[in-house]
């Protein structure tokens, strides 16, 4: 088992941790090919179709719910299905209030059999995969972002297809590469990414379109953005600067940007990735023509930010100082993302656009602060 010494705290827990099936996976592949096959998805199938028919609403689990995202679709979820019916799972420990806001559970999913009793015990119909190593983190650290992004996901789809889930896992713009077409990016194009990312999430498509094909699986993607939000920090990717420049803007007045001026990028606020997410789950089958749709709410270069955050906070002041590895993945990625067929088979719409984003995420920062500063 090879150790790697500049793991995240996260990916400690995960080689460290006795049931991890990374430390055998010999012993897993032999355990999965005589408990799984194609036959018993089929029987397992319409037992899960009636208990979910009897309790009308599903039983979400949601994977990863600690990163940037997770926590808010849990929200939005809890709000829809009830409180109990959504559980977030992570490897790490939650802060006391995501613990207290509802069901939490530890999920590592690089362990199948801790993954199968939590389906089981939970009667869980819909699964949310977040679990996963983004972009800039995943260069730094190849064989976590393989073992994570790759070996979980097979953990996913196969525990998924044995018990007739639902199953959301989100790619990213990440997925193309500099042969794609930039400006803008169909969802049908060559996708030859350079990143270890961004083939996982390639792989990933691909995996769950197949079983989807061959199994049946209710296997569905976005692509999403980068996505932008204030109340959460993103997991080492490479659009995170457009989420730190708000935090350091209101906090210190000035923000060092890792990326050239002119870097176009698409973006998206976190209250419309999290509806898009919740309509595509509950989109009826004959509506999506694809199981893969890009969705697109706004693009923009540091520069048009840096603009548009100095019309509320004119002082503010900029330095770039160009990150290599983060400024060449992010020339090999869409500037523009073309979501019509999102628009056309599930009537998706954005809400947000720059000056909307920035207004509430300037808000939202500047009243946590004062709210810190008063207590
Ligand atoms: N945040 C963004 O801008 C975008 C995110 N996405 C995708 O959305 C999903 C969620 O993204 P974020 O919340 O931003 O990610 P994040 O990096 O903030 O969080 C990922 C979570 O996965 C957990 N994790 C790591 N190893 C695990 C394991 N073995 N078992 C269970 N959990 C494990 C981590 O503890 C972390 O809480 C990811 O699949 C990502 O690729 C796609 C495009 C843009
Ligand atoms: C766009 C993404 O997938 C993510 N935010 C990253 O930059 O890696």
């Amino acid at each position: 088992m090879p150790v790697f010494r500049s793991l995240a705290g996260a990916a400690k827990q995960v080689l460290l941790s006795p049931g991890c099936s990374c430390q055998t996976p010999a012993l897993t592949v032999a355990v999965r090919a005589m408990s799984w096959s194609p036959r018993q998805v089929n029987t397992d199938a319409s037992f899960h179709s009636v208990s979910f028919a009897e309790s009308d609403h599903p039983r979400v689990l949601i994977t990863g719910g600690l990163g940037q995202l997770g926590v808010g679709l849990a929200n939005l979820l809890r709000k829809r299905f009830g409180k109990n019916n959504v559980i977030l799972s992570d490897i790490r420990k939650p802060p006391d209030q995501v613990f207290h806001s509802g069901p939490f559970i530890y999920a590592d999913i690089l362990d199948y059999k801790n993954l199968r009793e939590i389906i089981v015990n939970n009667r869980i119909t819909w699964l949310i995969h977040y679990s996963a190593v983004l972009s800039a983190v995943g260069e730094a650290n190849v064989p976590l972002a393989r073992n994570i992004n790759i070996t979980g996901l097979h953990n996913i789809l196969d525990i998924a297809a044995e018990h007739n889930l639902r199953l959301f896992v989100p790619s990213t713009i990440g997925a193309f590469g500099p042969t794609s077409p930039r400006n803008p990016t169909p969802d049908l194009c060559v996708q030859r990414p350079r990143t270890i990312y961004g083939v996982s999430k390639v792989h990933a498509e691909l995996m769950g379109e197949y079983y989807h094909q061959k199994y049946d699986l209710d296997f569905r993607c976005l692509r999403y953005p980068g996505i932008i939000s204030a109340d959460t920090l993103p997991g080492g990717g490479t659009t995170d600067y457009a989420v730190q420049i708000f935090h350091d803007a209101v906090k210190t007045g000035k923000f060092e940007c890792y990326l050239e001026p002119k870097t176009k990028l698409p973006m998206m606020y976190i209250q419309d990735c999290l509806r898009a997410t919740l309509e595509i789950l509950e989109a009826p089958a004959e509506q999506l023509t694809m199981r893969t749709y890009n969705i697109s709410a706004m693009s923009f270069t540091p520069e048009e930010l840096v603009t548009e955050v100095r019309k509320n906070l004119t002082d503010l002041k900029i330095t770039y100082k160009v990150d290599k590895v983060r400024q060449e993945i992010a020339d090999s990625w869409p500037m523009e993302f073309d979501d019509s067929n999102a628009r056309r088979d599930w009537n998706w719409k954005h809400e947000y656009d720059l000056p909307e984003l920035v207004f509430t995420m300037l808000n939202f920062i500047t009243n946590d602060q004062e709210m810190l500063r008063a207590n």
